[in-house]
């Protein structure tokens, strides 16, 4: 018998061969993708002969305009490494640690409260170094510059910039610098900016002129054309009083520095209602002179001080047309560079100045005015913002920069919305800062709380100004911030929205400009008295003036002085003192809130104790409860008076 065939176990016929094909298709994401690298990372042949390949990937252009303040340690060393060109090569085993000696804004040496000693010493030695804030130049070019060199030689001038503020950071441990930018990309923007420019503006924000304005562009601009020309534009002014623009003014004309007043605000709100009421009947019901200046005709040697003419006209909030006048007359009559052919020639305004201190709004303001749609055409160089205002005038917007400068401490650089809040780690300096500039009364009556301060024997600092704490644990227990768990007040979140509330003007404090005789800062005292009128009830909210209003007639008070009688008043979450007993707020969640609310009774009571008779009980001591029924309720109370009583 043969031997029996194994049966084949049954497979899948195969099918035809897979033939590789070639896909012919050009197109396609995959393929786009790697022809894009492909390109990007081509060979460069360099005009010395040199062969350049890169593999880095290639960022789009906004990305690279990113700006950069603050850098960490390996950032730093890695940018610095890229534009010195040195080439670095990672060792696994290597342990390398990098210290770094320009320690930047991330000192914490600066102390948050200053005696009026110690600012003075503190700023006699940021005078003596003002010098070497500098800002970087652009090396010189011409047409016969290679694109290649000048690249080069504009990162080895940066790179000259960066080390020499180093060594000023490193040999002066006490003075601190602004977090200034560190991306040549956007440093490059101003330089063309400058370049182009017939009149250069730097926008400050009217609160802290001298923190924002940069003395060394102002050189720079000077030394790039001697007929180009600067202004200091002096920005948010509706926020100053009239007395405070005089003093700035003063100083500014006692220093030879060409400025304006300017309120893009207030110029926006007055395009916005021309636009809602029509041109005709808005002239009819706002002159516009009223709206800018308060002050008006009669009012204006209230101060008993005769102004002289050119003050006058100097302390004046511009409207956008005398704005544009005065670009046009601070500038050149002809414009320095030769238009290409075929164009025409245009005055070019360059505008300049940190962010946040109203650049966009100044120049929607100067747009805004002019009745054909303007849209802005972006220039040759893509990233600054070219604006034709006119035929005659042009706009050039520059990114918003941050220019190398001194600052008291780093609290100072949060309340000038220089360092971002929404970053912030360090609250309390910041916070100390607003509880000492603004009066407790006036925060109390902004914020409808009480803000309970302790006193000198209680480890207070027994000035009528609460601490940073006492502020953020007041208003945070009286919005009912608390934190999880056990409760206690939220003090980074106050900080945030009371913060918000100092850069946006809602808690307002100018700083004055130095004595013009010695330059010295004024005292602690005189900053005070430079800021009164700031602080009065016409300056609250039109809410709070309401409860207010009220609340004052209730208590039948006619004539309502903040200072004097708000500790009086009982309005929001703020309940007013009556014989004997002190102020206090309404206070919401938390445990521990509810701990604090009865422990603070509980000692005004205990110290209150003179005036009441003793009441003593022992627990284990009950003198005549004879009863021994378990659940008499009846007479239970009466029963247990009389047993307290008794043994006294
Ligand atoms: N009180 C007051 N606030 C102003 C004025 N101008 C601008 N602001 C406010 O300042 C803030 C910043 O204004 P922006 O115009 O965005 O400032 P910017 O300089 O362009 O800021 P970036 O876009 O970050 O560069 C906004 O909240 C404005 O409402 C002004 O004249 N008065």
């Amino acid at each position: 018998m043969p031997p029996k065939e194994l049966q084949k176990k049954w497979k899948a016929p195969k099918g035809p061969k897979p033939v590789q094909r070639k896909n012919k298709n050009t197109i396609g994401l995959g393929r786009a993708l790697r022809n894009a690298r492909q390109q990007e990372n081509a060979i460069e042949y360099l005009p010395d002969g040199e062969m350049r390949y890169t593999t880095e990937k290639h960022e789009a252009d906004w990305v690279k305009l990113r700006s950069v303040t603050q850098e960490s340690a390996l950032d730093e060393f890695l940018s610095t490494a890229e534009l010195a060109d040195k080439d670095f090569a990672a060792d696994r085993h290597a342990n390398v640690k990098i210290i770094r000696l320009d320690a930047g804004v991330d000192s914490g040496s600066q102390p948050v409260t200053l005696t009026n000693a110690q600012r003075e010493t503190l700023d006699a030695k940021q005078r003596a170094h003002a010098k070497e804030l500098i800002v970087p130049r652009r090396p010189k070019w011409n047409e016969n510059t290679s694109k290649y060199e000048l690249d080069r030689l504009e990162k080895e001038s940066f790179l000259e910039w960066r080390r020499k503020l180093a060594t000023l950071q490193e040999s002066n441990d006490d003075l601190l610098l602004t977090p200034f930018e560190r991306n040549i990309e956007v440093w490059r923007q101003l330089w063309r900016v400058v370049e182009r420019s017939d009149l250069v503006v730097q926008i400050v924000d009217a609160r802290d002129p001298l923190l924002f304005r940069s003395v060394d562009l102002e050189h720079y601009v000077k030394e790039t054309d001697d007929r180009k020309q600067n202004l200091l534009l002096v920005n948010k002014a509706d926020l100053l009083t009239r007395k405070q623009r005089i003093t700035w003014a003063k100083y500014f004309i006692s220093k030879n520095i060409s400025f304006t007043f300017y309120s893009a605000l207030k110029a926006n709100q007055l395009l916005d209602l021309e636009n809602e009421l029509g041109e005709e009947e808005f002239l009819k019901q706002y002159s516009a002179n009223d709206f800018y200046n308060e002050i008006k005709e009669g009012e204006e040697d209230m101060d008993g001080e005769e102004l002289d003419e050119l003050l006058r006209e100097k302390i004046k909030i511009l409207t956008i047309d005398q704005l544009e006048d005065l670009f046009l007359a601070n500038a050149p009559n002809e414009p320095l560079i030769t238009p290409l052919p075929g164009k025409e020639s245009i005055i070019q305004i360059g505008l300049v100045g940190y962010p946040n201190v109203g650049k966009s709004s100044t120049i929607n303001s100067l747009v805004g005015a002019k009745k054909v749609s303007v849209s802005s055409t972006p220039g040759k160089t893509k990233h600054f913002q070219t604006i034709k205002l006119s035929d005659s005038v042009m706009l050039c917007d520059c990114p918003g920069l941050v220019f190398p400068n001194f600052a008291y401490n780093k609290g100072e650089l949060v309340c000038n919305g220089v360092l971002p809040i929404d970053q912030l780690r360090d609250y309390m300096s910041p916070s100390t800062l607003v509880a000492e500039r603004i009066p407790k009364y006036y925060l109390e009556a902004v914020y409808g709380i009480h803000i309970q301060t302790k006193s000198v024997e209680e480890g207070g600092t027994g000035s009528n100004h609460p601490t940073g704490q006492e502020l953020l644990v007041a208003y945070a227990r009286a919005r009912g911030y608390m934190t999880q768990g056990f409760g206690s007040a939220d003090q980074p979140r106050a900080s945030r929205y009371i913060l918000k509330d100092y850069i946006n003007g809602k808690l307002l404090y100018v700083n004055p400009p130095p004595h013009i005789e010695d330059d010295t800062p004024f005292t602690q005292e005189e900053c005070e008295e430079f800021n009164r009128e700031l602080y009065t009830f016409e300056k609250l909210p039109e809410t709070r003036r309401d409860q207010l209003r009220e609340a004052a007639l209730n208590k039948g008070i006619e004539t309502l002085d903040l200072a004097r009688d708000l500790g009086k008043l009982t309005f929001s979450a703020h309940t007013g003192a009556t014989e004997g007993k002190e102020a206090k707020s309404v206070t919401h969640g938390g445990k521990q809130a509810a701990l604090f609310n009865a422990a603070s009774d509980l000692d005004r009571e205990f110290f209150e104790m003179n005036n009441i008779k003793g009441n003593f009980v022992t627990p284990f001591h009950k003198a005549s409860n004879t009863n021994s029924k378990k659940h008499d309720k009846k007479n239970k109370k009466a029963k247990k008076k009389a047993a307290m009583y008794s043994d006294f």
